[in-house]
């Protein structure tokens, strides 16, 4: 995945609007439904993350960006228990990781959806199958009220329900992001995790995915975390913008926060040539 900026420019990029009324960290600290803290995680003698702190705020799209190869899906890994961290505490949805018990546990993955890098669909399973996955794992239901469910989540994400007997094969790259997408809301999560969402998607179908995103978050209040390296997905729905560099979070705030900030790869990323170009 390039590390550099997204060099399309989209046809309604515009400045996120919605921005959820924060009053300084105390407030950030209170809404908070993702709490990282001093979290450290290294291979062998390679330390990626070094005492990193971070809080995401319930209804919120926070974009995160950050260098090729700084750690942000170890960190989101990490944030999902499949890496491990040699230090530090993570609370979602205010119940520690380490501590929580199994059922504790259950209920949180219950109450999180992932949308993976490539979308990350078995290729075995068709569509409406790999929407259902979760619902087997967690839920009790008929295969057809699981059946219907699957239908609901496709036109919640803009498939038509034929897509829901097709293989992952069968669909193009934009209809994979949603498919993929309507997995990750089966179990009508409060928090999506999005690991470049609209990498491999032309700029029109970019567009749309971030709208759809928007629009989501918007009418069933999911807070989202996506991980990206689209300016103009940054511009058009994030409502804050982390910046990882350094094995830490190096700054987090709105995108008019981050034009103004002058570490020199913040600079480069949102006011060198290429993001320029956008404006
Ligand atoms: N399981 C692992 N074992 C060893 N090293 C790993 C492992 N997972 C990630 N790394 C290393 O951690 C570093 C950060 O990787 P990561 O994939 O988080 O970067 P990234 O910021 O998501 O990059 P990109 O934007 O290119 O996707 C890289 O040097 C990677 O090689």
């Amino acid at each position: 995945m390039s590390a550099e900026p997204s060099q399309s420019v989209r046809p309604s990029a515009q400045l996120a609007s919605g921005t959820p009324k924060l009053q300084g960290s105390a407030q950030i600290e209170k809404d908070s439904i993702l709490s990282v803290r001093d979290v450290t995680v290294g291979f062998g003698n390679k330390l990626i993350l070094d005492g990193l702190d971070l809080d995401v705020v319930r209804g919120e799209i926070l974009g995160f960006v950050g260098g090729s190869g700084t750690g942000k899906s170890v960190l989101m890994r990490t944030i999902l228990g499949l890496n491990k961290k040699r230090r530090g505490s993570i609370e979602v949805f205010g119940r520690n990781m380490d501590t929580a018990t199994e059922g504790e546990m259950t209920m949180v993955r219950r109450r999180w959806g992932v949308l993976f890098q490539q979308g990350a669909l078995f290729s075995s399973l068709t569509v409406k199958q790999n929407i259902q996955v979760p619902m087997r794992e967690h839920l009790h239901l008929s295969q057809r009220l699981m059946d219907e469910l699957a239908i609901l989540k496709l036109d919640l994400v803009g498939l038509n329900p034929d897509a829901a007997d097709k293989f992952p094969s069968e669909l193009s790259g934009g209809m994979i992001k949603r498919a993929s997408l309507a997995r990750a809301l089966a179990l009508d999560p409060d928090l999506v995790f999005l690991d470049e969402p609209t990498s491999g998607l032309d700029p029109i179908g970019a567009a749309a995915f971030d709208g759809l995103i928007g629009q989501l978050s918007k009418t069933l209040g999911l807070t989202v975390y996506m991980v990206t390296h689209d300016l103009d997905s940054l511009a058009s729905v994030c409502n804050r913008i982390a910046v990882l560099g350094d094995k830490k979070v190096l700054a987090i705030g709105t995108l008019d926060e981050m034009m103004k900030n002058d570490h020199p790869w913040i600079e480069s990323y949102f006011r060198g040539e290429r993001a320029l170009r956008r404006v």
